[in-house]
């Protein structure tokens, strides 16, 4: 298990996706003030008391859902409040249309789907901050860097992909299962 390898992430407590070298720390979420030289998200500041956030991610079939589950069982029982979250989240109406594309039961160009994957990420930002703010710790089974990986694999511009989770709760933890793909 090794972090930080799936495309190319800063390093440090908590991670910010950039395409600069150096991150840039706010004081809250709020605080976030989008840059043009970089592709940033937001940083989670360091409010005491607040829960994690921790990014599974790796390819299909890699051991994410499994690692999540007993992350999130060995949390619980340490007495940490955490819950286990995953995208694409379909219990929303932008996630009935990726779980229709996903099933083959639509069709969709790569870059529409590209912004569905990431309004999913949006519209679970309010409650994601809520739950981190009132100290619940987040276990994700992928977020953004799957969105980016899987849209630049098509043939994306990889920048072009970045850019519409800027402002996305930066992850203070990203786990990358890096199995090889025979194992598949
Ligand atoms: N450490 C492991 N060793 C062997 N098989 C595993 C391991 N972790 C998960 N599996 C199995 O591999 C398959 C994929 O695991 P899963 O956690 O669903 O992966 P993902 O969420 O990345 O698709 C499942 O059948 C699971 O039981
Ligand atoms: C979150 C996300 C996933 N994906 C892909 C990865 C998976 O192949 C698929 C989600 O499938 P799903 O079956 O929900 O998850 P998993 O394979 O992890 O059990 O969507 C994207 O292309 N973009 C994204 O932003």
């Amino acid at each position: 298990m090794r972090s930080n390898r799936y495309i190319k992430f800063n390093k440090g407590p908590t991670i910010v996706y950039t395409t600069e070298s150096r991150p840039t720390r706010t004081k809250n979420f709020d605080h976030y003030k989008p840059r043009p030289e970089g592709v940033m998200m937001a940083d989670a500041g360091s409010k005491s008391g607040r829960g994690a956030l921790v990014i599974l991610e790796g390819l299909d079939w890699s051991g994410k859902s499994s690692q999540c589950a007993r992350l999130l069982s060995y949390l619980e029982g340490q007495g940490c409040r955490a819950e286990g979250w995953r995208f694409p989240d379909r219990g929303t109406s932008v996630g009935q249309m990726i779980s229709a594309y996903l099933a083959n039961e639509s069709q969709l160009d790569d870059r529409t789907i590209h912004l569905l994957f990431s309004a999913n990420r949006w519209e679970k930002r309010a409650l994601m901050e809520s739950k981190l703010l009132g100290g619940t710790t987040l276990i994700v089974d992928r977020y953004s860097y799957s969105g980016v990986a899987f849209s630049a694999a098509k043939g994306l511009d990889i920048q072009w992909c970045k850019a519409p989770d800027v402002g996305l709760i930066a992850p203070d933890l990203v786990i990358y299962l890096d199995v090889q793909p025979e194992v598949f």
